[in-house]
């Protein structure tokens, strides 16, 4: 009897990971909403008779108990780090001159070239491909326990898909609010006479560190992968591009915009594709972020303070109108 029901509530639990992640992340659902529900349904009601049968990776457990008293402190294993500037293209290419001039030999170097997500940088442990901790990269060295409210963020999965994944994995990447979601977020506020966010960036982090993560799972918050940082039990390819492929095919999300590019003109070419396109994009940005992409020139380069070396950001200029101080709510 208990073996069914084991497989049972297996199946549907994969079934809504499955088609949640159509839903999501991939933004193209396969079945219609209502046949959704309707199975959340069933995997309730089966719970609700099989408590001890509950797994953590369950759709049901996104949406958890009773509020925090307050968030616990969270030692990162690996620094997570910040990024230096560039303002214009000479400023780019002394940051490649710097960098040949420390490799030898002076290769070509390749980047993968991704848009600088304004939103909240994070960190997701998974082990044995379970989602078991989240994070905030705080000072970059110390951070906040928030995995309770990354939790609810429907496009970050709480088991990994596929096979082939470490033991342990850290994905590192930013929670952000796409734009349409903040505007209909401030808008219901507005209706009902409540606080406003200024932008995107702080609506996400207002959201994060709400202690009842019943009110998170209310926000619009999404998710896309920008690094690995803690990896045991396998070795990742040796290319940052390639990482991030390779969480992508694991159910992590993965900026569609993001290239692998090799020469830096080509880098200048895609930062003003981007400025052109950022307008439409649906999530803010203000930048690119342009990183050597293979593993090991990057480990040879190391960084300096908490920037690396071998990552630059290639700023947007300042937006004209008057952009609200960005108070930071929340590291
Ligand atoms: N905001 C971003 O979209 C972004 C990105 N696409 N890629 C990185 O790479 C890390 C890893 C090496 C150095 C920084 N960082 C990003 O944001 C950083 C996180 C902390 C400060 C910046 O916002």
């Amino acid at each position: 009897m208990s073996q069914d029901i084991q497989q049972q509530l297996k199946g549907l639990r994969d079934q809504l990971a499955y088609h949640g992640h159509r839903y999501y992340v991939e933004d193209n659902p396969e079945i219609p909403d209502a046949e959704y529900d309707r199975m959340m349904q069933q995997l309730l009601a089966l719970e609700a008779e099989n408590p001890a049968l509950i797994t953590p990776d369950s759709p049901s457990q996104r949406v958890g108990g009773k509020p925090l008293d307050g968030f616990t402190q969270v030692t990162h294993e690996l620094p997570m780090l910040s990024l230096d500037n560039a303002f214009n293209d000479d400023e780019l290419r002394a940051f490649e001159k710097r960098m040949q001039d420390r490799l030898i030999p002076s290769l070509s170097l390749s980047y993968c070239c991704e848009p600088k997500l304004d939103g909240l940088a994070v960190s997701l442990m998974y082990e044995n491909g379970i989602l078991v901790q989240a994070a905030t990269r705080g000072d970059g060295t110390t951070g906040e326990n928030i995995t309770t409210n990354v939790r609810t963020i429907r496009s970050i999965p709480l088991k990994l898909q596929g096979e082939g994944w470490p033991e342990r994995l850290e994905v590192r990447g930013e929670v952000f609010m796409p734009k349409q979601g903040f505007d209909e977020l401030n808008a219901r506020a507005q209706k009902k006479g409540e606080k406003t966010f200024a932008n995107p960036r702080n609506a996400a982090a207002g959201s994060l560190r709400q202690l009842d993560s019943k009110i998170t799972a209310t926000r619009p918050l999404s998710f896309f992968a920008y690094s690995v940082g803690v990896v045991e039990g396998m070795d990742l390819a040796a290319s940052q591009y390639e990482r991030l492929v390779q969480l992508k095919s694991w159910g992590i999300p993965m900026c569609p915009e993001i290239r692998q590019l090799n020469s830096l003109d080509d880098v200048i070419a895609y930062y003003q594709d981007i400025a052109e396109k950022r307008p439409s994009l649906p999530y803010e940005i203000d930048g690119v972020v342009i990183k050597v992409d293979d593993v090991e020139t990057q480990d040879q380069l190391g960084f300096v303070a908490r920037a690396p070396r071998w990552a630059i950001a290639y700023k947007f200029p300042a937006q004209e109108e008057m952009t609200l101080l960005n108070n930071v709510e929340f590291q």
